[in-house]
């Protein structure tokens, strides 16, 4: 059996009408990773997750899932992964708790096995166990909707945009459990436009756009590949202009003593920067770092894809 958790192979995906959702998108997702799966409004990524839940029919390519292809053995496929969807879908009149025991009563888990209390616990909707699910807040519909796609034990769990519309605080509890469930070992996908916790959660991330993978990496080197690098360098005398240096992007004068300077690494370093200001008769009295973040690499790579 491959490593993979998933693997997808040349995955194309033509809805009636003609609409190219993917053209031939090929990727592992390691066991045992956050992966992270990106990309604008549109790019494709529910219809990816859609075929992997059976939900939506492939028009080519092959995907496996926990080493299951999902044409050949369509329910050991199912069984192997829990998905939380974009849209929240309950009955209204179903308790949480019911909603669960629901749920694994069509997963066909036996009784012995259910784990309904335990969930409600990890998702903190235990006092709520009895509520009516349209009671229920949207941050908590989104908690009981982890808790659903959980009930059969998958090895995987995805999630796809789960903290649209969930307020900070719950978020936070939600990426907990998450991190939980990854400790635990479950794999874990999630598509997020928010590019700051796709690269505080992910060990790896893959972004997609216009049907097409546009990159696959551990978060980190992603992370390195955005070319835009900024420091902040306070000087030891007050300024009444920005200096400037053919090796500077960019200079800003942030206060009377301190400058933010944007250079390209991948043309200057560091170094060469300050020395710039050195030469430019200035002590300097102190430095710190911006480090690049994904929204840098995403524009640049979905601007490079464009
Ligand atoms: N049932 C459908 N019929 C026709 N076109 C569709 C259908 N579902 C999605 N599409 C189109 O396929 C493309 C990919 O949509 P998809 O929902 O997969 O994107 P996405 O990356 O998940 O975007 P979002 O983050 O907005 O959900 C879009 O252009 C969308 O309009």
């Amino acid at each position: 059996m491959s490593d993979a958790a998933i693997e997808i192979r040349d995955l194309r995906k033509v809805y009636q009408g003609g609409k190219e959702a993917l053209r031939g998108v090929s990727f592992d997702v390691p066991r045992g990773q956050i992966f992270g799966l990106l990309g604008p409004n549109g790019a494709g990524k529910s219809t990816l997750i859609n075929i992997l839940s059976g939900m939506v029919n492939k028009s080519g390519g092959t995907a496996r899932v926990w080493g299951f292809d999902i044409d050949e053995h369509p329910r050991n496929a199912k069984a192997s992964i829990g998905i939380v969807p974009q849209e929240i879908l309950f009955d209204p009149f179903f308790t949480p708790a019911e909603t669960l025991e629901n749920q694994a009563g069509l997963y066909g888990v036996p009784k012995a096995r259910r784990r309904t209390m335990e969930l409600l616990r990890a998702v903190h909707l235990e006092d709520k166990a009895g509520a009516y699910a349209r009671t229920l807040s949207g941050g908590m519909k989104r908690r009981l909707l982890v808790a659903k796609a959980m009930v059969h034990s998958p090895p995987i769990l995805v999630l796809d945009e789960p903290t649209a519309g969930v307020d900070i605080q719950l978020r936070q509890q939600l990426w907990a459990y998450v991190r939980t469930l990854n400790e635990q070992g479950v794999t874990v996908v999630l598509t997020t436009h928010y590019l700051e916790e796709a690269e505080e959660l992910c060990d790896r991330i893959a972004i997609i756009n216009h049907g097409q993978l546009i990159a696959n990496e551990p978060t980190r080197t992603l992370v390195n590949k955005a070319q835009e690098k900024a420091v902040e360098v306070t000087v030891d005398r007050d300024l009444t202009e920005a200096p400037a240096a053919a090796c500077f992007e960019k200079i800003v004068l942030k206060s009377a003593r301190t400058v933010e300077i944007t250079y390209h690494k991948d043309k200057v370093n560091a170094g060469e920067v300050l020395g710039a200001l050195t030469a430019a008769g200035l002590g300097i009295v102190d430095v710190s770092t911006k480090e690049a973040d994904l929204e840098d690499v995403f524009l640049n790579l979905t601007n490079e894809a464009a």
